[in-house]
């Protein structure tokens, strides 16, 4: 084995039976059930080697007694594989679900930049297929291949001393079947590994049709995406027969082996008998145990290959504990109750990519309890600075205060307590209004809820749904309009009740109403809190205490409204533009 397993092998394989060590006590109640049956399984064929004998020599009798031992191993044996089988399945279901656990924290705690390029249907792949392959692995395949052992060691002794010529013909296969698994094992595990590359791709593009369904059939492209789908599921189903096809013939090899080595074992029980140095008894315990051995010896020769697989599915697991290389997120220790609100931005550079430069040596300040805006041309890199203030991503250069404090000294917890955000497309979860809305707050009140839900004018369209706030929002929010979802999303971060709010308004989803209930919401807001909106309208910010505009990454200008639109060029094409869309002038 050791030529087969490189040393990351023997760590990852290391690693991965840590998950047995909780279940400790279990996996030894399961040997001793495993011992018992096997020795009763091993015992088995012995009587049965005394009920011929006895039948052969007529004595009833005894051959009755020994038929009453044979029903009550066979009885003893059936309730030690019940117990046994569901050992089994209660170990493997529990290593499945702290597999699964530790994968869910992880991909909670990973930097929102892996999620830039992993895709989601892989990580789904990740934490369904591979932790079901390596639980079964650890459970089915590690715990069998020890029974097989066992038994392989048992009979052996006794084999040996019925007849030592017939016990080495029976051996003769193992070296061949061995060496046939060891060749397959290293094909099916580049295989396994191809596979689940596909399964990744598979996952990630069903994952994309099923949530981009609207595009999909208003882009009439879903024969396209049809031919896209049957094509990977066609491959899988190829590659998964190719997979099965290489383990069949293997199998097959090893059974011929095995065959002609039982030919070898008969014809040679035949001549013994025949010469008289065996009796009728043995023979017959023997080519029962002749069954079991070679069964078993085939399973402890498939380990490598089983092995292979197992590797495939602990490397993605780990990979993806093991955060790609990636630093995970980097907190600090600063935990505040209560923060002013006041923000800095000292010379702040930032790329998503390297030599990319989205901002670019960024300095401003927004004082706390103010309305800051946030305008400027799209891809300018508004939303950037949002991104980085809420330390989804760390700056390349310079660095960000709240309160005169770096952020990436605070905890986690403190940042998040005190930032509250509304995102331009939101996310709402599967639950109900009331559910959505509270969600991140713990002291807010239904009747708080309510009383913002009625400032913000969803309250009545809530009120009218015949369950009202007790009605489940579909996933994400597909039975909602988009300024209902932007609302949704404006109640929720009022509620969390953060010193700081950020607001990055949405291009398209607010009507003139909402916009206007916007404005007045954030400046009764502004009152005690500090609020930043990136605006695309400008008519929604004209009030706002301070107009920073964002050009290529750079602060080309701020001030008021009036003083912007008197002495700044930038400002007054956006302005202008924004009339011309309206149809105001031009
Ligand atoms: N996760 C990301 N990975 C790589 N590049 C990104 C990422 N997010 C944004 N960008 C790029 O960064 C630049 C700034 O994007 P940002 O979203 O900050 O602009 P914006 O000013 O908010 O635009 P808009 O007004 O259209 O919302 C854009 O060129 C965009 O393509």
């Amino acid at each position: 084995m050791k030529s087969i397993l490189s040393k990351e092998d023997c760590n990852l394989l290391k690693r991965c039976f840590k998950y047995m060590f909780p279940y400790k006590f279990r996996v030894i109640v399961t040997f001793v059930c495993i011992v018992f049956g096997l020795i009763l399984q091993v015992v088995q064929p012995l009587i049965l080697g005394k009920v011929i004998a006895l039948l052969f020599a007529r004595e009833f009798h005894e051959m009755s007694l020994m038929l009453i031992y044979l029903f009550v191993t066979e009885l003893v044996l059936t309730v030690f594989s019940f117990f046994q089988s569901y050992l089994f399945s209660s170990l493997s279901e529990n290593i499945i679900y702290d597999l699964k656990k530790d994968m869910f924290q992880k991909i909670t705690t990973l930097p929102v930049k892996v999620y830039d390029h992993m895709k989601i249907g892989e990580m789904i792949s990740r934490l369904q297929n591979d932790t079901a392959t390596v639980a079964s692995i650890l459970t089915n395949q590690f715990i069998s291949t020890i029974i097989d052992i066992l038994r392989v060691v048992i009979i052996c002794v006794i084999v040996f001393r019925i007849s030592i010529p017939l016990s080495l013909v029976i051996l003769l296969s193992f070296p061949i079947t061995f060496f046939i698994f060891t060749i397959t094992g290293k094909k099916i595990r580049k295989k396994s590994e191809s596979l689940a590359r596909l399964n990744d791709i598979y996952f990630s593009n069903l994952q994309q049709s099923i949530a981009g369904i609207r595009e999909i059939k208003s882009l009439g492209i879903k024969g396209q995406r049809t031919i896209q789908f049957l094509n990977l599921a066609l491959s899988l189903k190829e590659k998964n027969i190719n997979i099965n096809v290489t383990s069949t013939v293997a199998r097959s090899l090893s059974q011929i082996s095995s065959f002609i080595s039982n030919i070898g074992v008969m014809a040679l029980a035949g001549y013994l008998i025949y010469k008289g140095d065996l009796n009728i008894e043995y023979f017959i315990a023997f080519s029962s145990y002749t069954g079991q051995l070679s069964g078993s010896l085939m399973n402890i020769t498939q380990i490598s290959s089983t092995v292979q697989n197992a590797l495939t599915s602990l490397v993605r697991i780990f990979s993806l504990l093991d955060e790609f290389g990636y630093k995970r997120e980097r907190f600090g220790n600063v935990l505040k109750e209560e923060i002013e609100g006041e923000i800095h931005f000292c010379n702040v550079s930032f790329g998503y990519q390297e030599n990319i430069r989205i901002l670019d040596d960024l300095s401003f300040s927004i004082a706390k309890n103010s309305t800051t805006a946030i305008v400027g041309s799209s891809g300018g890199g508004k939303s950037t600075i949002f991104n980085l203030l809420l330390h989804f991503y760390e700056a390349d250069k310079g660095r960000i205060e709240i309160d005169g404090i770096n952020i990436n000294k605070f905890t986690e917890e403190t940042l998040r307590k005190h930032i509250a955000v509304v995102h331009q497309a939101p996310y709402l979860f599967n639950a109900t209004f009331t559910e959505n809305m509270l969600i991140s707050s713990d002291k807010a009140t239904v009747e708080e809820m309510i009383e913002i839900c009625k400032k913000i004018k969803i309250h009545d369209y809530i009120s009218s749904l015949p369950v009202g706030y007790n009605t489940v929002i579909e996933e994400n929010g597909v039975n909602l309009s988009g300024g209902q979802k932007q609302r949704i999303a404006i109640a929720r971060a009022m509620l969390k009740n953060s010193k700081i709010i950020l607001f990055d308004e949405a291009t398209s989803s607010l009507d003139n109403e909402t916009q206007q209930m916007v404005r007045e919401l954030l400046e009764l807001a502004a009152d005690d809190h500090t609020v930043v909106i990136i605006a695309h309208r400008l008519s929604s910010i004209i009030n706002a205490d301070e107009i920073l505009i964002i050009d290529s990454g750079k602060l080309v200008g701020r001030g008021s409204h009036r003083q912007l639109l008197n002495d700044n060029f930038t400002y007054q094409k956006l302005y202008d533009n924004e009339l011309e869309c309206r149809g105001l002038i031009g």
